[in-house]
């Protein structure tokens, strides 16, 4: 009863979970539709406006709206599926924890196997953190680049703890979402591990070394400063990286700059 599109780490190893757990996946007979897509590409993927659509993707669109933004403003039926996965771990069958946003339970998917899912109502907030996070993610690549350590690393958790929490004031979302076991659990598994893509495009960046693999945090970042233009914010300055295609001590100017203003606006 369901059909995903996408044969990329994600989409593979969530075929992996949902057969592990004795659903079906059919291109024909479904009743819910995955797009393992990046999420800059989901628009394109997708004519099925009958279904329901479960979103897994992470990331802002192009024009800075989130995937649910757009879905809602053309009556879209639609959930949103999230947590720390590394796709490597799902298809080794080990235990994680996950959030589905959605207007009601959708019992299928609370059965996925390993999965432990959780359910909640606030469906844009988990689109949102699972956008900022690959953001973040990396910001903190940048930070292993420029070797600025790991305690100052971690000093910076609790700014983008803050930070997170201003956006989803500004927004008028419910910030405690950040709490959520899969929310948080995200963004530690992602801005502290060279796994992630998203970390790498900042540390390769900050070392000139090429990345060849999809950065959906660079889409992200430069759409987020279409959205936000005149914030100082950490994904602003990502953003300012990646729209400036910045590297080696380029990267480092900007961040020197970007770290003496922010310690002047957060103090
Ligand atoms: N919800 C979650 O827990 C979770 C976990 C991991 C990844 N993700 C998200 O899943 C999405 C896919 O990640 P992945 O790791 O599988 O990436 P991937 O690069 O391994 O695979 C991407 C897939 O999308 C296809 N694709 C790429 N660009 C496309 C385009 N323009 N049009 C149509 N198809 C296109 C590729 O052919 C490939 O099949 C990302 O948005 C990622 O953030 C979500």
């Amino acid at each position: 009863m369901f059909k995903i599109i996408g044969s990329g780490s994600f989409g593979t190893a969530l075929r992996h979970v949902i057969k592990n757990s004795g659903f079906v996946i059919s291109d024909i007979d479904y009743e819910f539709v995955i797009p393992a897509v990046p999420s800059y590409a989901v628009p394109d993927v997708l004519d099925e406006k009958e279904k329901t659509i479960i979103f897994v993707s992470k990331g802002f669109l192009e024009n800075g709206k989130l995937i649910g933004e757009w879905a809602d403003k053309i009556g879209l039926k639609w959930a949103v599926f999230a947590g720390p996965h590394f796709a490597s771990e799902l298809v080794q069958n080990l235990e994680t924890c996950s959030v589905l946003g959605a207007d009601s339970e959708i019992p299928e998917v609370m059965k996925w196997k390993n999965m432990n899912v959780k359910f909640s109502h606030h469906k844009i907030e988990i689109q949102l953190l699972g956008a900022l996070k690959n953001i973040y993610a990396c910001f903190f690549g940048i930070i292993d680049g420029l070797k600025l350590g790991k305690n100052f690393s971690a000093s910076m958790f609790s700014l983008v703890i803050e930070e997170i929490n201003e956006i989803f004031n500004k927004l008028n979302l419910e910030s405690n979402m950040i709490y959520n076991q899969a929310c948080i659990g995200d963004l530690i598994l992602t801005c502290t591990s060279s796994q992630s893509r998203n970390y790498n495009e900042g540390f390769n960046r900050v070392m000139n070394i090429k990345n060849h693999q999809l950065s959906e945090a660079k889409h992200s970042a430069i759409a987020f400063i279409k959205r936000f233009p005149d914030q100082k914010y950490i994904c602003s300055f990502v953003g300012e990286v990646m729209h400036n295609d910045l590297k080696g001590s380029d990267v480092k100017s900007l961040f020197d700059k970007f770290y003496k203003d922010y310690k002047e606006l957060k103090n």
